[in-house]
C-alpha cells in the first residue's frame, strides 16, 4: 500500500499552449509531466496520472521508467473542469492522503511537497494561499475527504475550484509559511509556448 500519492491532473485541452498537448510538450528535453514526476517522485510512491483517455498513450510513454509506479485515472466524461478530474483521479488513490498537482507545474519543489504532507497530517486537507488564490491544485488531501467534497461541490452547481474546500478541516498555509519553506516558482504553471520558454531558461541554467 502506498503511503503518499501524487494526483497529476492532466485533463484539459491546452487551449493557451495551441496544438499538441502542453502535458506531453517538450520542456528543455523533457515532456513537461515527465519533469512534474521526477520532481516529486522523492517524496511520494505512487502516482496517479488524470486524463482523457486518448491522452493515455502519448502520456505512458512519457512517464515510461520513472521512478515511482504510474497509473491512470481516465475521466468518464471529458471536459467537465480540474474539480472534476481531481475527484476522479482522487478516488484512484490507495494511501489516505494525496498530493494533487497540475501537470503545467514543472518547477514544483519536493522538499515543499514534502512539507504539505506534513502539516495536512490530522486534517482534510493542507492548502497554500501564497496571495490571494489558494493553490488548490498544489495541495494535498485526504483522498476520498476530497473526492466527496468535489462531487458534492459539482452536484450543487459550485464550479470554483475553491468550493470544495469548505466542507474540510483544512489547513491553510499563509504567505509567511509558503516563504519560510518554498519558492514561489514551484507554483508557477506553464500556459503558453512563452511560459514553456521562460520555463526551459530557468531550468537549463
Ligand atoms: N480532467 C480534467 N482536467 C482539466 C480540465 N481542464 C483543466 N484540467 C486540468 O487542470 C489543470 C489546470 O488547467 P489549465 O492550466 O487551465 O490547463 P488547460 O485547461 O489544459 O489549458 P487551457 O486550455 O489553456 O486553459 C491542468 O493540469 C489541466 O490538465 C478538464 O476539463 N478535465
Ligand atoms: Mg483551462
Amino acid at each position: 500500500m502506498p503511503e503518499r500519492t501524487a494526483v497529476v491532473l492532466a485533463g484539459g485541452r491546452s487551449t493557451r499552449f495551441g496544438e499538441g498537448d502542453k502535458a506531453v510538450a517538450d520542456l528543455a528535453g523533457t515532456p513537461m509531466i515527465r519533469r512534474v514526476i521526477d520532481r516529486i517522485a522523492p517524496v511520494v510512491d505512487a502516482v496517479v496520472v488524470n486524463c482523457r483517455a486518448a491522452q493515455v498513450p502519448a502520456i505512458r510513454e512519457a512517464v515510461d521508467g520513472a521512478a515511482v509506479p504510474v497509473t491512470f485515472a481516465e475521466d468518464e466524461y471529458p471536459d467537465e473542469g480540474p474539480m472534476a478530474g481531481m475527484a476522479t483521479g482522487l478516488r484512484a488513490v490507495e494511501s489516505e492522503y494525496a498530493f494533487v498537482v497540475a501537470c503545467d507545474m514543472p518547477l514544483v519543489e519536493a522538499e515543499f511537497v514534502d512539507y504539505l504532507f506534513e502539516r495536512a497530517a490530522g486534517h482534510d486537507a493542507a492548502v497554500p494561499r501564497p496571495d490571494q488564490w489558494f493553490e488548490t491544485t498544489h495541495a494535498v488531501y485526504r483522498a476520498a475527504a476530497m473526492a466527496d467534497a468535489c462531487e458534492a461541490a459539482l452536484e450543487a452547481g459550485k464550479n470554483r475550484i475553491v468550493a470544495p474546500l469548505f466542507d474540510l478541516d483544512f489547513v491553510v498555509l499563509d504567505a509567511d509559511e509558503v516563504h519560510e519553506h518554498g519558492h514561489p516558482r514551484t507554483f508557477e504553471n506553464c500556459n503558453t509556448k512563452t511560459d514553456f520558454e521562460d520555463a526551459a531558461r530557468r531550468l537549463e541554467s
